[in-house]
């Protein structure tokens, strides 16, 4: 059993369910041997005059009485069978899809960059299911049908061994068949979750894209390669199908091929006085009845198999070691210090290959810090690794003097909020999508921080105002209006240290005004780190970190800068002749 707590991935309480859900299976199991009891019994009443006796009617009313009772305890074994096995089965699943999403969050971007979205919902959705379905429909099943067969075989051995070895003689062959073919049974069904998670990357590709698809007419190209994986999948789909379908077939042919040879061996010990016809008519009746639940197992075994590789994978999603740090220190100095920071999306074997290199600059506190330089040259990543969406690979981070690796990742993103150039919005209503910023704040708070962030015009026009649900990703929205609602979440909050990456951007002159007043608010009196593309709108800013590919290239105030005629100056020059310009 221990075992099957780590082939299952079960839980302690899910682990514990399980073996109550196998007794509780096992006794409906064996408590359907009682009505299969009483009819023998009412068959041998019946042959009686065949052998010049008489029926006897009492005995015949006794065994309906049986029969009552036999049919109330099944039914109630099964009740608690269902209960046992189905109810709890689900609650493990739940548990474990919590516990993925769970660990999900903690971990690090550096695994998202990895792995692709389809995987991980098939995961989270499709493993658990798997695990959901051989819980609640084939272990229980597999286990209480062994132990129920076991013991009904050892009690026909008792009654005739011989017999009893010819009915399960041919079992040992069908499971033989079963395991042998193991080894392809699963390479095709890894074949086939391979065709199925490219097909569901393709289909979520083909939705995503489907305005660039139809923007550039590209619906031929786009339909080839989602039509083939699709056609891939459903040939492996019946390839799979057909092979098991081969060998548990084979397997129950074998298993049903016992009935003749009982029948053939019974015949013998009968013609040589061994045996007497009714217990042998007996014996036959039970045969009948137990090659049931084995003909069943054989279709069943086949899913314990690709069982494995749905486990393995949640396993290895499950021991990716999540984000270290959890001190909860209270920060009261925000000033931000890079010391020797060196930073890479991916592995890289040399400092020339870093997205930030050997970084050492001070942003202070209280105060607002742009990030400027050419596109590309690290300005996001930076703010990313201040925020630990990113952790550093070479350096450290310190906020007010302390390791930002050391701290907590979700107590350090309670001092942190945010407006990103790609904001994301749920499917929900306009409200609970600002309520996000702060899930403890009051209505009021949430329609003032709307207010405040210019949300409030365009919302009052929508059909049901901030009960107005957004589709996914709040497609019926426009980039302005997105981030608004951004601003809007950052400033209820109110986190002592702002991050805006290009907050402007999508707005029109007339709403950038207004904007602008309502992230004057925002910052006041933060830690405000600024990065923006359009540098007249930093002028004012307390400090500028030029950047260019990976390296701080200069650093001072908007004047120093200008008078230093670095990059910064020739940045600035360019974008002011760029204001005169009309198409
Ligand atoms: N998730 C990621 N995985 C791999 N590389 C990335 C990732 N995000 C950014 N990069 C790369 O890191 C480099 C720096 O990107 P970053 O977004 O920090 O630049 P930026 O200065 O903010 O650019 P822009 O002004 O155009 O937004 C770029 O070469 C970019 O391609």
């Amino acid at each position: 059993m221990l075992n099957l707590k780590e082939m299952l991935y079960l839980t302690h309480k899910g682990h514990s369910d399980l073996k109550k859900a196998i007794f509780a299976c096992t006794i409906t199991n064996l408590s359907l041997m009682l009505p299969f009891g009483i009819t023998i019994q009412i068959f041998l009443e019946l042959l009686k005059p065949l052998m010049g006796e008489e029926i006897s009617w009492s005995r015949m009313w006794m065994y309906f009485g049986f029969g009552v009772i036999g049919a109330v305890l099944v039914f109630m074994a099964n009740k608690n069978d269902y209960k046992k096995t189905y109810v709890t089965s689900y609650m493990e699943a739940e548990a474990t899809r919590i516990r993925i999403a769970e660990h999900i969050r903690k971990l690090p971007m550096s695994f998202f960059n990895s792995k692709d979205l389809t995987e991980l919902t098939t995961n989270i959705m499709g493993d658990c299911a798997t695990t959901e379905h051989v819980l609640s429909h084939v272990i229980p099943q597999l286990f209480a049908n062994a132990i129920s067969i076991t013991a009904i075989s050892v009690m026909l051995a008792f009654f005739e061994w011989r017999l009893a070895l010819t009915v399960f003689c041919t079992v040992p062959i069908a499971f033989f068949i079963i395991f042998a073919s193991k080894k392809i049974q699963l390479k095709l069904g890894v074949k086939h979750i391979e065709a199925k998670l490219k097909a569901s990357g393709q289909i979520q590709e083909y939705l995503e894209g489907i305005k660039v698809i139809k923007a550039n007419g590209l619906d031929g190209d786009k339909f080839v390669a989602l039509d083939d994986a699709l056609r891939r999948m459903k040939k492996l789909a019946i390839q799979m199908e057909f092979t098991t379908g081969v060998f548990v077939t084979g397997a129950q042919i074998i298993v049903q091929a016992g009935v003749g040879l009982t029948v053939f061996v019974g015949t013998y010990l009968l013609t040589g006085g061994k045996i007497e016809l009714v217990p042998l008519l007996m014996f036959f009746l039970i045969v009948v009845r137990i090659y049931g639940p084995i003909l069943v197992e054989l279709t069943l075994l086949p899913e314990l198999l690709y069982l494995r590789e749905s486990t393995k994978r949640l396993r290895t999603l499950i021991s990716t070691p999540v984000m270290e740090g959890d001190a909860e220190i209270e920060l009261k100095d925000y000033t931000i210090d890079f010391e020797n920071v060196n930073f890479s999306y991916n592995e890289v074997n040399s400092l020339e290959e870093s997205v930030i290199k050997n970084i050492s600059v001070s942003i202070p506190g209280n105060g607002i810090t742009a990030l400027v330089g050419p596109s590309g040259c690290g300005k996001s990543t930076i703010s990313k690794l201040i925020a630990r969406f990113w952790d550093v690979n070479k350096g450290t981070i310190r906020i007010g003097g302390i390791d930002i690796k050391t701290l907590d990742p979700e107590h350090l993103m309670s001092y942190m909020a945010f407006v990103f150039q790609d904001v994301v919005l749920f499917n929900d209503t306009i409200f609970n999508n600002i309520r996000i910023g702060n899930m403890n704040a009051t209505d009021h708070e949430v329609m003032e921080a709307a207010k405040v962030a210019c949300c409030d015009e365009f919302v009052t026009n929508m059909p049901e105002g901030y009960g107005t649900m957004l589709g996914e990703n709040g497609y019926t929205l426009s980039g302005g209006e997105r981030q608004r609602i951004s601003i809007a979440r950052a400033l209820l909050k109110n986190a002592p240290i702002v991050l805006l990456d290009e907050a402007t951007s999508s707005l029109d002159p007339e709403n950038e005004v207004l904007i602008q007043q309502a992230i004057s608010r925002l910052i006041a009196g933060k830690t405000v780190i600024v990065i923006a593309h359009r540098l007249r709108t930093i002028v004012g800013a307390d400090k500028i970190i030029v950047l260019n590919n990976g390296e701080v290239v200069e650093e001072g105030t908007h004047d120093t800068l200008i008078a230093n005629c670095g990059l910064y100056e020739k940045l600035y020059c360019i974008q002011q002749q760029s204001l005169g310009w009309s198409v």
